[in-house]
């Protein structure tokens, strides 16, 4: 037998020898989960039985059921705790039976003679004695060397004992499905690029998948980092940013365990429709998947119910569809301003001054008549101790107005109104209050009577006012936010690096405010003005935040997100090559802002490319000529992108249905046509549904089926498709400047093919494009048959 032909075999043993312990273990817990299921009805059924209701009567029983009841209560909390953790270690060991690792390194530690095979797998198994792994989880930290070391020294870390250094002598890959070995390769410098072909040669599918198998040196530096308070991360389309968050989240849940849960952390994706199509990964890797919105949710529940909350991507369809004129400048030049820390600044500044002066209020009023007026509670709060914080006064003045309702109440209780709505009170109100005034012996009492209830009236009538007080309703933050607009600062225009046009965009914010509406750029700036004033409380829950596609978010979002989570670390992801919002086309982003005089901040660049095929990498690279350098492709071989022109109108429509009926015969299961806008999103559409069954993604699509789409490219963002169609790739609708990254974007989600169409001249990105790099097909001598 020959040597490779041992090694397969004693492997194809070693699995079925794993399986059968995985099996023993198996029928072992499963008996001890149903016992304890068991154990936990009964106890559930005691505990909610009549026995063990609370004798309130006899009091000095009260005291023993008391103890009674918490020790029961722990009894079933502690049996319902090992139930849940049984519960997911079967689930673990169902993963590790189909596939119970997928990677062994030979390890040789310093001071010893023999090398110890450690075999790495999707969770931990140990053998029948408890003694020695069997598996090791690819998060312990002895695993990491196989993702940063080929054979030859290594080392690792280990929390307790520090470095631990030796010699890997071996590294080979798996390749298990339902316990049979179906392939071995020892692998050289990286990861196996044979299985990582293997892996990224497949079909896209409409969920993410976890590429614990193949993760590459650069991403489990991500992965595994520990020392950033702020870990940033500028990575190239397809370089595995999403991907590789994902996996840290699981790698800190493993390694925070008991004392981080997955409610501790929360990711910010860009919509709806990415967050399901990541929703798999972390249950993939037998994780809770942790607290997912998007930042328009976040805005819609602050502010949604007395605003109009302008989404990002209404703002996106207007820098692309509005018309360029004088309003247009302000608008953008008015997004980019209050995306900035200037803004923040010139904010901050009107924070402190509020201190002393201009704070504006809302007189306390009922059904029309006031009860305390603005002026005096303007007074009140400024005749309040100076040195006190905003928040601090606006408590005091909440008590205060407290007490002025109070007294206002005692003056009601006489007048007409409160009469009158004590004839319409319902009968079961008068018996209540009847049953209430005859315990108190004041039945017969017709003064006592009617004063309990004018009394009751009273409460009833302003239980919305003192609602007001509490949620501070009386403070006028939507006036004191416009009024920054109005303040003379011609003499500080430099200090706040205002624009221009800084009046224009005052009178402009102000027109929307009156009118309800909240634009998107104004949201973060109003909230932070908010809850500074209001001292509203802080998340201290979130202890890792997680920002994908980063560059979409500006400076000021950053700063608002470190006010709003204080506790919390964060792992920033994006690629500034991908920047689509409107803030930040020409302007700064949160990834791309200079944050190097915060703490904490570290930086990892990924350059190489995952996704896409090496022709499809080697022609989108060309479109960003500044950063062509810096995007590598991975060496997977397809065939070129095509670029066909065709003639306006029916020959372009023909032209686009062949190349999606051609697509699907390949057998491809996701195919995108993708458009610049939804405005274009939707003439496509219906333009192509006459034609082939296809869908139509927008802003409240939650999940996409396999087949055919039509998506603008701030929805598509992040995902990925088998094959791309760009349906227009004209220089009208690909020309501004800011238009390359959409561009960019769009094209690089494709990971098999790539397909462009234009009637008319190319778009002018087109030029920074080597020739030789996409295959051009002229079919404007055709002529097709309607
Ligand atoms: N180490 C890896 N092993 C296997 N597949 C990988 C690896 N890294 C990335 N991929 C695959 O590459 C594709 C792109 O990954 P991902 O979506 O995480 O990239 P991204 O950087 O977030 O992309 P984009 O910015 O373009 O949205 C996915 O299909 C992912 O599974």
């Amino acid at each position: 037998m020959s040597e490779k032909h041992k090694d397969w075999d004693q492997e194809q043993k070693r699995v079925q020898m794993v399986i059968e312990e995985i099996d023993r273990q198996h029928v072992r817990l499963a008996k001890k989960t149903g016992d304890l299921k068991e154990d936990v009805i009964q106890l559930r059924e005691e505990f909610f039985s009549e026995e063990t209701r609370v004798n309130v009567e006899e009091p000095h029983e009260l005291l023993e059921t008391h103890y009674s009841i918490k020790q029961q209560a722990e009894l079933l909390s502690e049996r319902e705790r090992s139930h849940r953790e049984y519960s997911k270690r079967l689930k673990a060991l169902k993963r590790l039976r189909s596939s119970p690792y997928f990677g062994r390194i030979d390890f040789v530690e310093q001071g010893s003679s023999h090398a110890e095979p450690i075999y790495i797998g999707v969770a931990s198994l140990m053998d029948e004695k408890q003694e020695d792994f069997l598996v090791y989880d690819w998060r312990a930290p002895i695993s990491s060397m196989y993702y940063d070391y080929s054979p030859g020294s290594a080392e690792y870390e280990t929390p307790g004992e520090g470095t631990v250094k030796g010699e890997m002598t071996l590294k080979r890959q798996y390749i298990i499905r339902n316990g049979q070995l179906k392939g071995m390769f020892d692998t050289g410098i990286t990861i196996g690029d044979q299985l990582l072909q293997a892996v990224l040669g497949k079909h896209a599918d409409t969920s993410m998948k976890s590429i614990v198998a193949t993760i590459q040196k650069e991403q489990n530096q991500i992965i595994r980092n520990e020392s950033a308070k702020y870990l940033f991360v500028q990575g190239v389309a397809g370089s595995g940013k999403t991907s590789a968050a994902l996996q840290r989240v699981a790698y800190l849940l493993y390694r925070f365990r008991g004392k981080m849960t997955s409610e501790n952390i929360m990711l910010f994706s860009p919509n709806p429709l990415f967050s399901s199509y990541i929703a798999t990964v972390l249950p993939e890797l037998g994780e809770e998947n942790m607290e997912q919105t998007t930042f328009q949710d976040y805005l819609d529940d602050r502010l949604g119910e007395k605003w109009m909350v302008q989404s990002p991507f209404d703002q996106t369809e207007y820098l692309l569809n509005g018309p360029v004129d004088e309003r247009y400048q302000i608008r953008m030049s008015s997004i980019r301003y209050k995306a900035s820390l200037h803004f923040k600044q010139l904010l901050d500044r009107y924070i402190s001054i509020l201190k002393e002066k201009g704070m504006i209020f809302r007189s306390l009023t009922f059904r029309g008549r006031v009860i305390v007026d603005r002026t005096d509670i303007k007074h009140y709060f400024y005749s309040l101790d100076h040195s006190m914080s905003i928040p601090n006064r606006l408590e005091h003045v909440q008590t205060w107005l407290f007490g002025k309702l109070k007294n206002w109440m005692e003056q009601e209780k006489n007048k007409e109104w409160v009469d009158e709505e004590m004839e319409t009170m319902d009968k079961e109100e008068l018996l209540h209050l009847d049953r209430k005034l005859e315990k108190q012996g004041w039945q017969n009492d017709y003064d006592v009577q009617r004063e309990k209830y004018a009394e009751y009236i009273l409460k009833r009538a302003t239980r919305g006012v003192k609602k007001e007080i509490e949620q501070l309703h009386f403070v006028d933050v939507r006036r004191i936010y416009a009024r920054l607009f109005t303040i003379s600062l011609t003499d500080r225009k430099e200090d706040y690096h205002l624009p221009d046009i800084w009046k224009e965009i005052g009178e402009e914010t102000i027109k929307r405010l009156k009118y309800r509406e909240m634009p998107y750029e104004d949201a973060t700036p109003y909230l932070y003005l908010y809850d500074t004033i209001t001292g509203r409380k802080m998340n201290t829950a979130v202890r890792h935040l997680v920002i994908d596609e980063a560059q979409d978010y500006s400076p000021f979002q950053m700063e608002y997100f470190k006010a709003l989570f204080p506790r919390a670390a964060m792992t920033i992801l994006g690629d500034v090559n991908q920047a689509i919002q409107a803030h930040s086309l020409d302007g700064d982003s949160l990834l791309s802002h200079d944050w190097s005089e915060d703490s904490g901040i570290e930086k990892i660049t990924l350059s190489r490319s995952y996704r896409s095929t090496k022709q499809i990498v080697e022609f989108t690279r060309h479109l960003i000529p500044e950063a062509k350098r810096e995007i590598q492709p991975f060496h997977r071989d397809g065939i070129k992108p095509t670029l066909a022109k065709v003639k306006q109108g029916y020959a372009h429509r023909a032209a686009v249905v062949e190349r999606m009926k051609n697509l699907k015969n390949k057998g491809y299961e996701t195919i995108a046509v993708i458009t610049k806008t939804k405005k274009e999103g939707q003439k496509v559409h219906a333009i192509l549904s006459e034609y082939m069954d296809v869908q139509f993604i927008d802003i409240s699509t939650r999940k996409y089926e396999k087949g055919i789409v039509v998506v603008p490219t701030y929805l598509a963002k992040g995902i990925e498709f088998d094959a791309v169609i760009i349906y227009d790739s004209s220089n009208r609708q690909y020309h501004r400047e800011y238009e390359r990254k959409f561009f960019y974007t769009a094209c690089t989600r494709a990971m098999h093919e790539l397909h462009l169409f234009t009637s008319g001249q190319p778009s002018r990105f087109l030029d920074d494009v080597p020739e030789n790099s996409y295959d051009v097909m002229d079919y404007r001598t055709l002529t097709y048959s309607d």
